[in-house]
């Protein structure tokens, strides 16, 4: 019997586990028994919150899509992490450390009650994201069915590729994204972003993500969208994401720099299950 929490950062819904005080271990096969969303607990993403590994680290932070794979980063989990840590009495910080497959992040509560995060450097160089092409550019460009789709590309620790559109509406996320996520220029699949600038500090944003689908929202891909507003359309250093779920505030000061993103992290109610 393993205890968890059922959490939200506005919409992309996690299953939290607690790694610290049980010893807990899932196989590809029970996280996505878990995910079923009629017969098991039903997530976007599981999130394992495991005993620090290095010095100067509060816990170690894993993540692993409903389909069972077990992946580097998820920005909207990182909140719920600080969330969940703090609630469950697993520290009193308010400032938190998290290590992950691909580095370290800093969590911090904020008074307002939004969580913020330091994402770190975002990563452009193609060979980083990782992506099949030679050149690293601001503006890529691939063929589906006859159809140039032109793209940026982003890793925050994952890989990133984010459409421009007229209208998020209207973006056939579905078809095009389930095609671009498993593309070959993408050799550990990629999540894909639907842009539509709004102003020059707003932006909407619709993503289908790796291993899932289409979320309600994606933390990581609000901050490549960012990332990709700033590169290509020379917008503000502070942004709003608008997703389906809700919005995030992301600054991000240019290439080389950290990049922040603050938002919200919900509990929903803990409970008990049998692996
Ligand atoms: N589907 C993503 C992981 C979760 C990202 C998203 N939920 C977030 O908030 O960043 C991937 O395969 O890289």
């Amino acid at each position: 019997m393993i205890s968890f929490a059922k959490m939200h950062g506005l919409g992309n819904d996690f299953m939290v586990v607690d790694g610290v005080s049980q010893q807990v271990y899932f196989t590809e096969g029970q996280v996505r028994k878990l995910a079923d969303r009629h017969r098991g607990v039903g997530f976007d993403q599981l999130l394992l919150i495991e005993p620090p590994q290095q010095p100067d680290v509060d816990f170690h932070y894993r993540i692993f899509n409903a389909d069972g794979k077990e992946v580097e980063q998820c920005g909207n989990g990182a909140r719920c992490l600080a969330r969940f840590v703090r609630t469950m009495g697993l520290t009193w910080k308010h400032k938190i450390r998290v290590s992950t497959m691909r580095g370290l992040m800093n969590l911090q509560i904020m008074r307002n009650g939004l969580v913020s995060v330091d994402m770190g450097v975002p990563q452009l160089a193609p060979d980083t994201i990782p992506m099949r092409y030679a050149q690293q550019d601001i503006r890529y460009s691939v063929n589906l069915d006859g159809v140039s789709y032109e793209f940026g590309a982003v890793s925050m620790g994952n890989p990133h590729c984010v459409i421009t559109v007229d209208d998020v509406e209207k973006a056939e996320v579905d078809r095009i994204g389930g095609a671009l996520t498993q593309h070959n220029l993408f050799p550990e699949g990629a999540n894909i972003g639907f842009m539509q600038k709004i102003a020059h500090d707003e932006v909407r944003l619709r993503v289908f993500e790796r291993g899932v689908g289409e979320t309600q929202a994606c933390g990581t891909g609000a901050c490549a969208a960012a990332v990709v507003a700033r590169l290509q359309h020379n917008m503000n250093q502070k942004i709003r994401v608008y997703l389906p779920g809700g919005h995030l505030h992301i600054d991000w000061p240019g290439d080389g720099e950290s990049l922040k993103m603050m938002g919200p992290a919900e509990l929903v109610y803990q409970g008990y299950i049998d692996l």
